[in-house]
């Protein structure tokens, strides 16, 4: 079998029980099943939930806390409580976990992506397997990533994965809710998430959970984005995550497009970088830019929003809207020196591109 480069998510419910402990007959299946997936030869990255509800009961909360500070000093405890049970599973299979607590700004800060991604390939070359979470207890917004869901897909679009698994206490995605809709269907493969499947899918998960399968399907749904394909489900017995590689999963698989994977600079562009300026396109340069794949020249620049420097990041307007963002060569002050001497263009900068084609994203 090719080797893989697999992220498996496990979300709370999958590990914890409903009064704030590790469920250790589930928590043991899951690990007993990444061990012989990387045992067999793949590379395998776990996004892990279940630290705010594997230590709300040893702060004395009878549940899931709903304060932001419950919920921060929750996971504070339980983080710890499930590496260290990490730890101990995974060392009679000879794997050597690492924990990697990450927080929205370490994507949203370039330095801090390329290290991360440095940081983590370094880890998967030397045949470690990173264990993943939100940094919960310092995270400023309560769901900085939205939720652990979205936080997977971006790391498999980051790591460009293989293959996403999100494993859940649900055997797939259904047309509604089954827990509530006795009607409700199950679909076993999935061609892309539409805006009628996610008009099915309700935000409510378990008593430990959160986002529900809606968060899953939006997760789905980038990844699907990022060539990334996906499975939703679940599954028992150390085989289980290898049976689901091979197609026989208990679950949904969707399939990704024959797209070409997004490169790791274009990734953070779309989706982890913050604008800082705007730019106003004529019809001309939306067509060179949006359908013809060319750079986007001063000459096609009739207004500049903001102030932005050098290499940062800003939005693209043509005539009906927003079309795309962008890495900048020109800070904003030039660019506005630049555009309000057009006739003079050779005399300023006459060949850069104000951004160029691989710094570029549509929307
Ligand atoms: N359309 C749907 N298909 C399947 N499950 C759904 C759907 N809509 C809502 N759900 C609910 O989503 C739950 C899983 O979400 P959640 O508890 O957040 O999981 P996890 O803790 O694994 O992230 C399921 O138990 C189910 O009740
Ligand atoms: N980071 C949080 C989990 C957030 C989350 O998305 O939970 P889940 O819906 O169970 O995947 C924690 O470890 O408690």
């Amino acid at each position: 079998m090719k080797r893989q480069r697999i992220v498996v998510k496990i979300g709370s419910s999958s590990l914890t029980n409903d009064n704030g402990e590790i469920d250790q007959v589930k928590f043991n299946d899951h690990v007993d099943a990444l061990a012989m997936l990387k045992n067999v030869g793949h590379e395998v990255i776990v996004v892990s939930s279940g630290a705010v509800a594997a230590g709300f009961a040893r702060l004395g909360y009878s549940s899931r806390p709903q304060t932001i500070k419950g919920k921060q000093a929750a996971a504070a405890v339980g983080q710890s409580l499930l590496i260290q049970s990490y730890i101990e599973r995974f060392s009679a299979h000879k794997v050597i976990p690492a924990q990697i607590l990450l927080t929205r700004h370490d994507f949203a800060d370039r330095d801090r992506y390329r290290n991360a991604f440095a940081a983590m390939s370094e880890l998967l070359d030397r045949g470690i397997m990173p264990i993943i979470n939100e940094n919960d207890t310092v995270s400023i917004d309560e769901l900085t990533f939205g939720d652990n869901d979205m936080l997977s897909a971006l790391v498999s679009g980051f790591l460009h994965a293989d293959q996403l698994i999100i494993l859940t206490d649900v055997n797939g995605i259904y047309t509604s809710n089954p827990r509530t809709d006795p009607d409700a269907v199950r679909l076993t493969k999935l061609d892309e998430i539409s805006d009628e499947l996610l008009g099915g899918a309700d935000d409510i998960g378990s008593k430990v959970g959160t986002g529900g399968m809606r968060s899953k399907l939006l997760a789905a749904r980038t990844a699907h984005t990022l060539a990334v394909p996906v499975f939703i489900g679940t599954g028992r017995g150390p085989s289980k995550l290898l049976d689901i590689l091979k197609g026989y999963g208990d679950g949904t698989y969707i399939s990704s497009p024959a797209a070409n994977t997004i490169n790791t600079n274009r990734q953070w562009i779309a989706l982890h970088s913050e604008s800082t300026g705007r730019l106003y396109v004529d019809k001309g340069a939306e067509e060179a830019i949006v359908h013809n794949g060319r750079s986007l020249l001063p000459a096609g620049v009739f207004k500049v929003q903001g102030e932005f420097g050098i290499g940062e990041v800003v939005e693209v307007f043509g005539l009906d809207g927003l079309i795309g963002k962008g890495e900048v060569t020109y800070s904003s002050e030039q660019l506005k020196q630049t555009i309000s001497n057009k006739d003079k263009l050779e005399e300023f900068k006459p060949m850069l591109e104000v951004i160029h084609r691989d710094r570029w994203v549509q929307v």
